[in-house]
């Protein structure tokens, strides 16, 4: 995986498991109460170190300008906390669907940040890093923090949680479901009863963006359909993608046969501990 100056890292996918609309900030962002798993589907990010303090992506999202992708806005930030004089070429290998509500772009930079931090030697603790990290993007912290997580506030109150880990089919509409339409509805409910882990585990896991994204997006209706046939299905963070999860993997690979005739569809393994940190072996 490394030599000295180069590190080849995955940038897992997530799932949220349930999402509760508990309340509304001032500045309009609202309160959410999350469950977050990881998947072993990734990204994979190449990190080059470099001596002249240039941080240049090789390969650009063909949406995305280079300046505004996460791995080098993440790089830059590091940089200009710490001070380093290096520099890096990135390459990112895409797998991950976007805007599906999969994580990548926060896992993206999640992956720069850790990465980096071994690179460029900067010693920083996964703390620092998450702090750094939530002002990339809600979820970044998550990612840099690694483990499946209960999720409150605006997402930057974690609580690590252990849980089953199952096989999950996910399946990929092709639509893209942008955020801020979905928390800009006017029927999205807001003002939902809080809840405790223990009532998680005991089985609520409603998701409360699905009744808003299912009416605005048919393909998201019909992947639910599509899903329902096998196992529950749920949508993971604002959509688009929706999920299943599975005990045994022969059911789950039973599914995704079914399914790839018509759909966009995968399979992976839940995880409490993601790929990045099994890679970096950290403790
Ligand atoms: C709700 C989650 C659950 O994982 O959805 P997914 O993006 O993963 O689907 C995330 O926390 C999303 O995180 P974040 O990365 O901050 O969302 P963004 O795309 O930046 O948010 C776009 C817009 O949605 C609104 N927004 C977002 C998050 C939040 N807790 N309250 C909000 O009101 C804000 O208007 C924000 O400007
Ligand atoms: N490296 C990156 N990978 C994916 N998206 C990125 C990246 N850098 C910036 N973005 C932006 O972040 C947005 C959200 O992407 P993504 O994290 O894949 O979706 P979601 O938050 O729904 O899971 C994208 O639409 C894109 O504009």
């Amino acid at each position: 995986m490394m030599d000295s100056d180069v590190l080849h890292l995955p940038a897992p996918a997530k799932l949220n498991l349930m999402l509760r609309i508990v309340g509304r900030r001032k500045d309009g962002y609202h309160l959410l109460q999350t469950v977050f798993q990881f998947i072993d589907h990734c990204d994979w990010i190449t990190l080059r170190r470099r001596s002249d303090g240039v941080i240049r992506l090789v390969n650009p999202l063909p949406t995305v300008p280079e300046d505004q992708d996460l791995t080098v806005r993440a790089a830059k930030l590091l940089r200009k906390f710490t001070g380093i004089g290096y520099g890096v070429e990135i390459e990112i290998e895409k797998n991950l669907p976007m805007g599906g509500g999969l994580g990548g772009g926060s896992s993206d930079a999640a992956t720069a940040l850790l990465g980096l931090n071994v690179l460029w030697r900067t010693g920083l603790s996964l703390q620092d890093l998450m702090v750094l990290g939530l002002q990339l993007g809600a979820d970044v912290p998550v990612f840099i923090n690694g483990r499946s997580t209960w999720a409150e506030g605006v997402g930057e109150v974690l609580t690590p949680l252990d849980l089953p880990e199952p096989w999950f089919v996910v399946l990929v509409p092709g639509c893209h479901v942008s955020t801020a339409q979905i928390f800009s509805a006017p029927n999205l409910t807001r003002n939902n009863k809080p809840i405790t882990i223990s009532d998680f585990l005991a089985g609520q896991q409603e998701n409360h963006c699905l009744p808003v994204v299912s009416e605005l997006y048919p393909e998201v209706r019909a992947a639910l359909c599509g899903l329902g046939r096998f196992a529950h299905a749920k949508l993971t963070g604002t959509g688009a993608c929706v999920f299943a999860a599975f005990a045994e993997e022969a059911d789950a690979r039973a599914a995704v046969a079914a399914l790839e005739r018509e759909w966009l569809v995968f399979f992976a393994r839940g995880r409490n501990r993601s790929a990045l940190h099994r890679a970096l072996k950290l403790a």
